[in-house]
């Protein structure tokens, strides 16, 4: 009987499977997880990605068997199509996109058991105050987890280790917790505004037609867009198929767990960064098995092999936090629309200042958009003022202009909040020597290191490098000379303190972030009330709704814009404006101030004037006119070596190698904007096609022929780049 032969794709950074015979009477088929030999790795999971019928004679003999098949679901078609072509658009390898589904961990043993008690016994010869209490909290008989028992009586759970000892307790064993309880999607129906009836309606239609669909629902700050795009997810939990709601990482922090509960009256199962390796083993295993109905989870979550998926969720689709810039460099908000292609299933991306891209497929009526155009509760947009810096600007060396402070001010004295926004992290961005002019300086990147004295380092935001601020200037050797040069949020936070000096203030920063739980409960204080100022980076400005917050000043409304990014004014414009659209939610006194060099920019007016369509069309304008996405394509190839000789030299010849094509034109290379990042020199190329041009199929017979790296050279393709640095 002939061997069969099967071949397998391994999650590491290989494009193509291997082949593996399978031992007589081991039964597999394709999408099995399989555990396989792999040279000096030893034994790899890996997943069968096809039957191979025909494998190369001279092969046969140095095949080797798979080693087991692993028990878990297997890898659905779907989920097997959707690897395959993100790995064929994007150019990362096929494995590296495989090992992104298969996240699961290495413990992915049986499900813990927990230990439950139960009052069967007589009380106990000895008796304790803490022991009655156990006996008071269990005198129902029923079974608790022990913690659980512990917990609800208020002692150590040694007191009930003791009480079990004693046989007046009996032990238990219960079933391993759920991942997550079935949502209730009638739990609490919310009574829709007018403005939303339309839109929630829908979407509940949508999802119970099922089949391909993208939906933008397209409101502006503060209409309820969650309580909406929830009706499409209540639907979908109706129809007993899976959800998934895509959120930039960072907003898995706020509210929206809490919305999400009380709208179904249990919390859904989470996927991010920061799972416990056993949560995320069991999280990733429930989902496999159908046992969760609703994940809420970061970008990464795209990849989970849903059992049955019928309806992806992008919040806030316009973030840049959805492209993952390092591995397999994918933007989560295309690949959700691709997947829902595949699967045949709605995607419904929600934004208020939707991205340019999915504005204009909304135009063009490839996306359907349902727009909500009022604040939920009948609040007004905030009023949106300049100040013209080059004028009015603050007093030297302070940040706060006069007009921003009075303003704060009055707002306090009403008893209302105000957020002070400043996208940038630390105390100082720049340190330098009065006596010589010397700048402290990253040693391996060209960037300079950024003060933070909360943390008391000097830290390089580019790779982490940092050290205590020197006692004297490395160069005159002066002493005390160094000055802050520019503002950080903790600086900022500073001279609020001297502005209002019995204000309560929070600073919010990722760098001064303790852990996420940390930040949930400084969130809920805001939203309680509990600060006056906040002083924020762009951790706050997204998603959040805090009642009380009447007033956002933006101290540097210039700092996106004007660095050769042709995404710089639409992020500016994205943020600036969900920034602003945090205040005023539940009342209508909101007012945003705009501190800026260049009250007329375009940017800038279409803020003050609160007229989104003047910017979109503007900015559209002007990519048609330039062909930059989406009207044509780009593509980015990074070189880096560690010295710059050999980093041009390979990019020159990377650049030669292009294939001809009249349509593509290959920018550069050109020393990157930041030339030295981790010791490494980097040399940028752009790559510009029009916009039906198959330009991973470009680039990968460019790659084909290109020299082949060597001696610490790198190159690092991204197809629809985001940044540009
Ligand atoms: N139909 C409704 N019934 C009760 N409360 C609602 C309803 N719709 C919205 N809300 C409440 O209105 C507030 C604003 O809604 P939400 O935060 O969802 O707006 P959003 O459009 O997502 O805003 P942003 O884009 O600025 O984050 C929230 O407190 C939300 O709970
Ligand atoms: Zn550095």
């Amino acid at each position: 009987m002939a061997t069969r032969v099967v071949d397998v794709l391994v999650p590491v950074a290989l494009d193509q499977a291997y082949s593996y015979r399978v031992p007589a009477g081991m039964e597999v088929g394709v999408g099995d997880v399989v555990a396989v030999p792999l040279g000096a790795r030893g034994e790899t999971a890996g997943v069968v990605w096809a039957e191979n019928p025909n494998p190369a004679p001279g092969l046969h003999n140095r095949l080797k068997d798979i080693a087991a098949k692993i028990d878990v679901p297997s890898l659905r078609q779907e989920l097997r199509t959707f690897i395959d072509w993100v790995a064929g658009y994007t150019l990362a390898s096929r494995g590296m996109v495989l090992r992104m589904a298969l996240r699961m961990g290495d413990n992915l043993g049986p499900a813990r058991e927990r230990v439950g008690v139960r009052l069967v016994g007589p009380p106990p010869q000895r008796m304790t105050v803490a022991r009655q209490r156990v006996l008071r909290a269990l005198e129902d008989g029923m079974v608790r987890a022990k913690g659980d028992a512990a917990r609800e009586a208020g002692v150590s759970t040694g007191v009930i280790d003791g009480l079990v000892d004693e046989g007046t307790l009996e032990t238990v064993v219960l079933p391993p917790e759920k991942v997550a309880r079935p949502p209730d999607p009638d739990f609490r129906k919310p009574d829709f505004a007018l403005g939303q009836l339309a839109a929630a309606d829908a979407l509940r239609t949508t999802v119970d037609q099922g089949g391909y669909t993208v939906s933008l629902v397209d409101g502006v700050t503060g209409s309820g867009k969650t309580e909406v795009y929830f009706e499409a997810v209540a639907e979908n939990i109706r129809k007993g198929r899976q959800t998934l709601i895509l959120m930039p990482e960072i907003a898995l922090t706020g509210q929206s767990l809490d919305r999400f509960t009380a709208r179904f009256g249990t919390k859904p199962a989470e996927w991010h960064s920061q799972l416990a390796p056993r949560l995320r083993a069991r999280t990733w295993a429930a989902v496999a098995e159908g046992d969760v109905s609703v994940v809420v989870g970061a970008r990464s979550a795209l990849f989970l092999p849903y059992a049955d998926l019928g309806l992806i969720v992008v919040d806030e689709e316009h973030e840049q936090a959805y492209k993952q810039e390092d591995g397999a460099r994918y933007n989560a908000r295309d690949m959700a629309v691709v997947r829902g292609s595949i699967a045949k299933i709605p995607v419904v991306l929600a934004s208020a200042t939707p991205s340019v891209e999915s504005e204009v497929n909304a135009r063009k009526g490839r996306y359907r958009r349902l727009h909500l155009p009022e604040r939920f509760g009948g609040a007004s947009l905030p009023h949106v003022e300049a100040i013209d810096l080059t004028r009015e600007g603050p007093p030297r060396g302070r940040f706060i202009a006069p007009r921003l402070a009075e303003a704060v001010h009055n707002t306090l004295e009403r008893g209302d909040q105000a957020l002070l926004f400043l996208n940038r992290r630390g105390f100082a961005p720049l340190t330098l020597c009065r006596a010589c002019g010397f700048r402290l300086q990253c040693p391996n990147c060209d960037a300079w290191l950024v003060d933070h004295r909360f943390r008391k380092r000097l830290i390089c935001h580019h790779c982490g490098y940092n050290m205590p601020p020197p006692d004297a200037c490395p160069n005159c050797h002066a002493t005390e000379s160094f000055t802050a040069v520019g503002p950080g949020v903790e600086r900022l936070e500073q001279e609020a303190a001297d502005l209002f000096p019995d204000k309560r203030i929070l600073i919010l920063s990722s760098d001064v972030v303790e852990s996420m739980e940390r930040l949930r409960q400084e969130l809920d204080d805001v939203a309680d009330g509990k600060f006056d100022i906040i002083v924020g980076t762009q951790l706050v400005a997204k998603g959040h709704h805090f009642p009380k917050l009447n007033l956002v000043g933006i101290v540097d409304a210039d700092l996106g814009l004007g660095n050769g990014d042709p995404r710089a004014s639409e992020r500016t414009f994205q943020l600036l404006h969900q920034v602003v659209g945090r205040a005023g939610r539940e009342d209508n006194r909101g007012v945003g101030f705009l501190q800026t060099h260049q009250p007329e920019h375009p940017v800038m007016k279409a803020l003050i004037l609160g007229d989104r369509e003047k910017f979109y069309e503007t900015e559209i304008a002007l990519r048609e006119a330039s062909g930059y996405p989406p009207f044509g394509r780009l593509a980015g190839i990074v070189v880096s070596a560690d010295n710059k000789h050999d980093a041009e030299g390979y990019a020159k010849a990377v650049a030669k190698a292009a294939p001809y094509n009249e349509t593509v034109r290959v920018l550069g290379p050109a020393e990157a904007p930041v030339a030295v990042v981790r010791g490494r020199h980097r040399y940028r190329l752009l790559i510009k096609a029009p916009r039906e041009f198959n330009l991973s199929a470009y680039l990968r017979d460019w790659l084909a022929v290109a020299p082949k790296t060597r001696g610490g050279i790198k190159m690092d393709v991204d197809v629809d780049p985001m940044s540009f640095y």
